[in-house]
Parts: C-alpha cells; structure tokens; sequence
C-alpha cells in the first residue's frame, strides 16, 4: 500500500551500506525515499533492489539531460527497475522530454516522469551567468509549461513557486520540492527554501528532505518534528 505521506527522504550517502542503515530506521508506510547521483553511482542499481524489498518506493533523482534516444534508454532502464519516479533536465527541451515520455508509454511503463526546471541551489544571479535573464520563478513557470506540454506527470522546482504551478498547471501536476528547510535546520547549499509546512500550504505534492534529517544528530527525532509540523498544518 502506497504511503500517504508527502515526505521523501533524500539518502544522500556515500556508500550502499550507509544508505540501507538510515532506510532500516525509516518506515515505507510513513516516507518515500530518493537515490541520487552519488549513491547510485557508488552502488548501482543493487541499492533500488535493497529498497524495494524493504517497501520503499524509490525516486530515482539522476536529472538526465542528454540527447533525446539516449535519455528515453535511460528513463526506460530506470522503470523497468521498478522506480516510482524517475527525472529528466526540462532544459533538455520539448524532444528530449516527449522521447522519454513516448519511450514509457510504449512498453506499458507506468513509472511517473517529471522534469527538473531550476535547481533549488540557484538565484536570479546564478541564471544571469548562464545566460538567463528571467528570474527564478520565471524561467520556473517558463520551463514547467514547456515541460506539461511535453507529456511530464510534473516538475522539480522549489516550494516558492509551486503557488504558482498550482495554477498554471493544476493539481493533478506533481510539484516535488527540494530545499526543504524546518526552523531547527540551516539552508546549507540551498537558495530557495521553504519550511514544511509552508511548503505544503503552497501547493507542493512532495517535500524532499534530505540534511535536515540524514544529517541531524538524531534523525528520527528530526523526521519526527517534520511529521509534527506537517500534522499540526493539516
Ligand atoms: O532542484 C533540486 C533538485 C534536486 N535536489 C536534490 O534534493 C535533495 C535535497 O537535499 P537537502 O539535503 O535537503 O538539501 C538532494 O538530494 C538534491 O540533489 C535539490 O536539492 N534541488
């Protein structure tokens, strides 16, 4: 049974073993959980099979951003790996992103996809550097249309703009939002950031949570506060 829970756990480690202490002290009917590109890299696909056998559902956050054939084999290998969710780069553009969705559709994968469109790390300054002269939640809202045209469930983007996705977008499209950051937790890398429960009140679907509890001095007591937080919103 799937969890009702918005809260995904970021298990941001440097080793499979690592990764699978943190899984055994959470609960898959209470969180999901996300493998990105350090602990995928380490430990290959043998870290989504030890999550799936322990009830995880697993986002496989690898952000691919490639030629369109070589990003709809990449999408395709991650679901028939059973992932619950996989992304793409939204900057890839509407090819890249309609190859993906096509190549899902054509062999019966139902693994939701949805698209990156700007790192919650990065401010209006960042952008200009790369030759973007829009703000943040503007190329947000810019690449998040382009990216529900292109066939996404959704988008990565932060809690700041999902106010605005909402309805732009509507419900049904998944707004998952790093940069999540309780009181008791510092920003860290993060730019654009929000508290959990405010998160949820502007419209985000999925909070993705990583430092605040992987790197707390006790996690469970960390998750815990955000379980409150969010309980005491709704
Ligand atoms: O725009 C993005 C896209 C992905 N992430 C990922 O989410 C987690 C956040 O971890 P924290 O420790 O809570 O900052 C991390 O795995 C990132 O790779 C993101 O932060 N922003």
């Amino acid at each position: 049974m799937p969890t009702a829970s918005p809260l995904i756990i970021a298990l941001d480690y440097s080793s499979l073993n690592a990764a699978l202490c943190m899984a055994d002290r959470l609960d898959p009917l209470r969180c999901r959980v996300k493998v990105g590109k350090e602990l995928f890299t380490r430990s290959g696909p043998e870290v989504l099979d030890a999550l799936h056998g322990r009830g995880f559902e697993v986002f496989l956050d690898l952000k691919f951003h490639d030629i369109p054939n070589t990003v709809a084999g990449a999408v395709q290998a991650a679901a028939e790996q059973g992932v619950w969710m996989v992304n793409v780069h939204a900057g890839g553009g509407r090819r890249m992103m309609e190859a993906a969705r096509q190549r899902l559709e054509r062999h019966g994968l139902s693994t939701r996809l949805i698209a990156v469109t700007v790192l919650t790390s990065m401010e209006a300054t960042d952008l200009a550097e790369v030759g973007i002269a829009a703000s943040p939640a503007e190329q947000v809202e810019r690449l998040a249309m382009l990216a529900r045209d292109s066939g996404m469930d959704g988008v990565v983007c932060s809690a700041q703009e999902a106010a605005r996705l909402q309805g732009l977008c509507g419900d049904s499209f998944l707004k998952v939002t790093p940069g999540i950051r309780p009181a008791f937790a510092e920003a860290d890398d993060q730019q654009r950031v929000m508290s959990p429960a405010a998160a949820i009140a502007a419209g985000s679907t999925y909070l993705v949570v990583g430092r605040p509890v992987t790197q707390a001095q006790d996690p469970m007591a960390a998750l815990e506060a955000i379980e409150s937080e969010l309980a005491a919103k709704v």
